[in-house]
């Protein structure tokens, strides 16, 4: 087991109201080599539970364990990509990724070589020496995954990696994140608030509930990959992921 979430909570204080319950006894496993994508309304938490796996923040109850020990800070071992592309502005894309690989030692020769070498397995080799305002946003997200990837994290945390991106991009880049999971046999957690998406990427859907947020239910996702957005069985699915969050809003709505 990689990742284990076990009976997690997460409160945060709110001026003038107390407290904002956010997460209420999360319990949750990610398996190594797993594609799993958070899924769930807005505000439920799922940024808030990527931010506690990354170790950025700490529950408030619960315990989170990495590889088998706890989780009390970030670590290069676990990637993190947000959606506004995490790279610095002031860095060309060839040092944003040389950026990453020198926090991390080895020499300078070396660090040259990993950096040309994810500047190709992205298909970046053209952007090295441009700005992140001077390439498109699919090609900014690109250079962020290849950033974090390029030091080997055994988990890569994203959350909503594709939201500022438009529909084609959005679609294409979907199809590309699979066959890069699949090529570096890596672990991946995604958030995400889009049905397809998570049909598309996920091995398994893990559905949240209104705040405070806590596991509804865990779809697997059992098709073969590439996915057919088109398939009956993709189609059925997507109904009844959706159903599943709809029935969430209604309770949310009444109560
Ligand atoms: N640092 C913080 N301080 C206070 N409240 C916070 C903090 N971080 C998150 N919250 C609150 O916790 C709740 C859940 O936020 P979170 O961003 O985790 O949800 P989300 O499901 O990712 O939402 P969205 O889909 O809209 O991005 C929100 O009500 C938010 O205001």
């Amino acid at each position: 087991m990689l990742v284990e979430v076990q009976s997690v909570s997460k409160s945060y204080a709110a001026a003038g109201k107390g407290r904002i319950e956010t997460l209420e006894g999360v319990d949750l496993q990610v398996h190594e080599r797993e594609f799993v994508c958070l899924l769930g309304p807005s505000g439920c938490g799922k940024s808030t539970l990527l931010k506690l796996i990354a170790g950025i923040e700490q529950p408030s109850a619960g315990s989170i364990r990495f590889g088998g020990s706890p989780v009390r800070t970030p670590s290069p071992a676990r990637g993190v990509i947000f959606q506004d592309y995490a790279l610095f502005p002031w860095l060309t894309v060839r040092d944003n990724i040389r950026f990453g690989l020198r926090m991390q030692g080895g020499s300078r020769q070396q660090q040259r070589a990993m950096t040309e070498e994810a500047l190709e397995r992205f298909d970046l080799q053209g952007a090295g020496e441009l700005y992140p305002n001077q390439i498109s946003g699919g090609m900014r997200q690109r250079a962020a995954i290849a950033r974090a990837l390029c030091l080997k994290p055994a988990l890569l945390l994203m959350d909503e990696p594709f939201a500022a991106l438009d529909a084609l991009l959005r679609l294409r880049l979907q199809e590309e994140l699979v066959r890069i999971w699949q090529r570096e046999s890596s672990t991946f957690v995604c958030v995400t608030h889009d049905v397809e998406e998570a049909l598309i990427l996920a091995d398994r859907i893990v559905i949240l509930t209104p705040r405070p947020g806590s596991i509804k239910t865990i779809v697997p996702v059992e098709l073969p990959r590439p996915r057919d957005r088109a398939s009956g069985a993709f189609v059925q699915l997507r109904e009844r992921v959706l159903a599943c969050l709809q029935e969430e809003r209604a309770e949310a709505w009444q109560a």
